[in-house]
């Protein structure tokens, strides 16, 4: 089985993630991807950077993460650019992976997290999909703790996704992370009681 596991930035996804892999299932992560083919000599680096500029790029040679984040945040047609030139190679990156996964061992659960499927209409690649939830100021809330984020910068990226009570609204499999994690241990429990899996 297969599950497409989504969210708003910072309400959880990582969490749960790890509460399902240690169960035994098998993870792709759509922002580790992301990375890989940001790094030097990758022809998707190349390409931002054509059309970016060498600025996105620190003296080392690796993304400026920093700086195309604030550029890419604040402006969404320069978004919307990026996304063209990292979308297709990410997209074909995690079906390849999936279908590798699927192939070794095809009892095992596979999570594909990716925090932007249903804003690129990716719900049909996947047999369910699982949305971690938490209410907009606690998404808020968190993600300017754990990135030392700025109210504003905070809301910019929130902003650039779909809101997150939709995301709940479209969920097949709803976790509400919203209070102590031992919660949303039990719901992940419960989830893989109900599905049979082992
Ligand atoms: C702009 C970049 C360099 C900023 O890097 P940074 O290290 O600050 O953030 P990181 O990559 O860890 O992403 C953190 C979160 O931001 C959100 N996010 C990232 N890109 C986008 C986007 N294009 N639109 C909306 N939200 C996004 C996601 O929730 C993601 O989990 C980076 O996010 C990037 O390369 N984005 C383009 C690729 C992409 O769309 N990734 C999203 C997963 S498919
Ligand atoms: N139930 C919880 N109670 C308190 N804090 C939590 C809980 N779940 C997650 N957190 C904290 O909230 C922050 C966001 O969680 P996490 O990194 O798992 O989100 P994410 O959805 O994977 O983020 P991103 O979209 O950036 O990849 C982290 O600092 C994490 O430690």
């Amino acid at each position: 089985m297969n599950i497409g596991l989504t969210g708003g930035i910072a309400t959880g996804k990582s969490t749960v993630s790890r509460m399902l892999t240690s169960r035994g299932a098998a993870l792709i992560d759509a922002d580790v991807i992301a990375r890989q083919i940001m790094e030097p000599g990758h022809r998707v680096l190349a390409a931002v950077v054509d059309r970016f500029g060498q600025a996105v790029l620190l003296p080392d040679g690796t993304l400026n993460r920093k700086k195309l984040g604030e550029i890419v945040f604040s402006h969404p047609d320069e978004r919307k650019a990026l996304e063209q030139l990292t979308h297709p190679a990410i997209r074909t990156e995690m079906k390849k992976r999936m279908e590798e996964l699927e192939a070794e061992k095809p009892h095992r659960l596979v999570v594909a997290d990716i925090p932007l499927l249903y804003e690129s209409g990716l719900e049909s690649l996947y047999e369910a999909i699982m949305v971690v939830y938490v209410p907009r100021e606690l998404q808020l809330a968190r993600l300017m703790n754990r990135d030392e984020l700025s109210r504003e910068e905070a809301e910019a990226r929130l902003k650039a996704q779909m809101d997150i009570e939709q995301k709940k609204e479209r969920a097949d499999i709803l976790i509400d992370n919203s209070r102590g994690l031992e919660e949303t241990e039990r719901q992940i429990e419960q989830f893989w009681r109900d599905k049979g899996l082992s």
